[in-house]
């Protein structure tokens, strides 16, 4: 747990971190956001004492950070910036191992500890464990330093836009595994971005900041559905926020049950009052939608190719996005098998309340 109690930071005459209380709790991932020049990073770069406060008390895990040793903190709080810091003369696995080298791990936990972290970002051990940063994409680079943030199982992660330098579809990559990573290790995360989508896909809790004050903490549905103000309201962006807040939510919780049928051909009388239809194989597998085109008849049969489908985990905004593009008012939700699960319509995301 993190607690900052009347953060303050004064350069010169001027309070650029203004007066901040908030609590992350454990296993949070909080999101510090607002628009350039708010305070942003020196309120993370206070946490780990990279800048010193002037007034006020950084608490973690309950103890004043002013008053624990910096090899302690060190260990307690990791950090990944956008630039990577990777060494560029040491190799990946010299990178990783940074912080348990400087606490005088044996080689052997190391090793292993190394491994075990390349694992968890899905990096091949044999290909990158002795390449140099230079010899790494931008992604991979990213995945290092967030491993060299965690080497020495730190509570506490401190990421300053880790993903600000990549390209989107990378960034995208990079913030699900993060989600899974968080989900795996339970680690307080406080995480600093410009992009209000990367803030509500991957925060639990938001502190919007502005001229180096808290404007607004809360959940990122919260936030959404109930702006604290015209700053934060405009801030957040009014145009799209339904779809914003369809980003937040996964099929999973939209999916319907569904009967599939093995029937080829439906008659339009026992379409015409009914629900689409979805015709399965022997193994549940979806083969077409019978009815469920817009403007068209409740005899039409579309073939289920694979492009217009869902999975649990998928957000419901790319999911309507899907039903758009391809003019289905219904996608078929399947397993990893590729089974029918259930599905997930038009109908159902008007009818669901934020
Ligand atoms: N060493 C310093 N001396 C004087 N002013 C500083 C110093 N470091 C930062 N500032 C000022 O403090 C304010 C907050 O800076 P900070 O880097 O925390 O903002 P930020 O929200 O992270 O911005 P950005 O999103 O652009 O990175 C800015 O106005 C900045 O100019």
């Amino acid at each position: 747990m993190i607690e900052l109690q009347g953060l303050t930071k004064r350069y010169g005459g001027s309070r650029v971190v203004d007066d901040i209380s908030l609590t992350v709790e454990q296993g949070e991932f909080c999101v510090l956001i607002g628009p350039s020049g708010c305070g942003k990073s020196t309120t993370l770069k206070m946490i780990n004492r990279l800048i010193t406060h002037s007034e006020g008390r950084i608490l973690v895990g309950g103890e004043d950070v002013t008053t624990l040793p910096p090899e302690l903190l060190r260990r307690r709080i990791g950090y990944a910036i956008q630039s990577t810091g990777l060494f560029p003369h040491w190799r990946v696995a010299e990178n990783i191992a940074t912080v348990p080298r400087l606490l005088k791990w044996s080689t052997s936990r190391i090793n292993a500890r190394v491994d075990e972290l390349l694992a968890l970002f899905q990096l091949d051990a044999d290909d990158l464990r002795d390449k140099y940063p230079h010899q790494l994409s931008g992604g991979q680079a990213q995945r290092v330093g967030v491993a060299r943030a965690l080497a020495a199982d730190p509570d506490v992660l401190l990421m300053d836009e880790p993903f600000g330098a990549v390209d989107p579809l990378t960034r995208d990559a990079l913030q699900v595994e993060l989600a899974r990573v968080h989900r795996q290790t339970g680690k307080t995360i406080v995480f600093v971005t410009h992009d209000m989508d990367e803030a509500l896909r991957l925060a639990s809790r938001v502190a919007l900041l502005n001229g180096g004050r808290l404007v607004q903490y809360d959940r990122p549905a919260e936030l959404l559905v109930d702006p604290a103000n015209d700053f934060v309201r405009d801030f957040i962006g009014r145009a799209d926020l339904g779809l914003k807040l369809l980003s937040r939510r996964r099929v999973e919780q939209y999916c319907q049950p569904v009967q599939g049928t093995r029937e080829a051909t439906i008659t339009q009388a026992a379409t015409t009052h009914a629900r689409p239809t979805w015709q399965v194989d022997a193994d549940n597998r979806p083969l077409a939608l019978i009815g469920g085109r817009l403007e068209e008849p409740a005899t039409v049969r579309t073939d289920v190719n694979g492009e217009w489908t869902a999975t649990p985990d998928m957000s419901m905004k790319e999911a309507l996005s899907r039903m758009v593009w391809f003019r289905v008012t219904a996608l078929p939700v399947l397993d990893d098998q590729g089974r029918l699960l259930g599905e997930v319509t038009m109908a159902g995301v008007m009818g669901h309340r934020p």
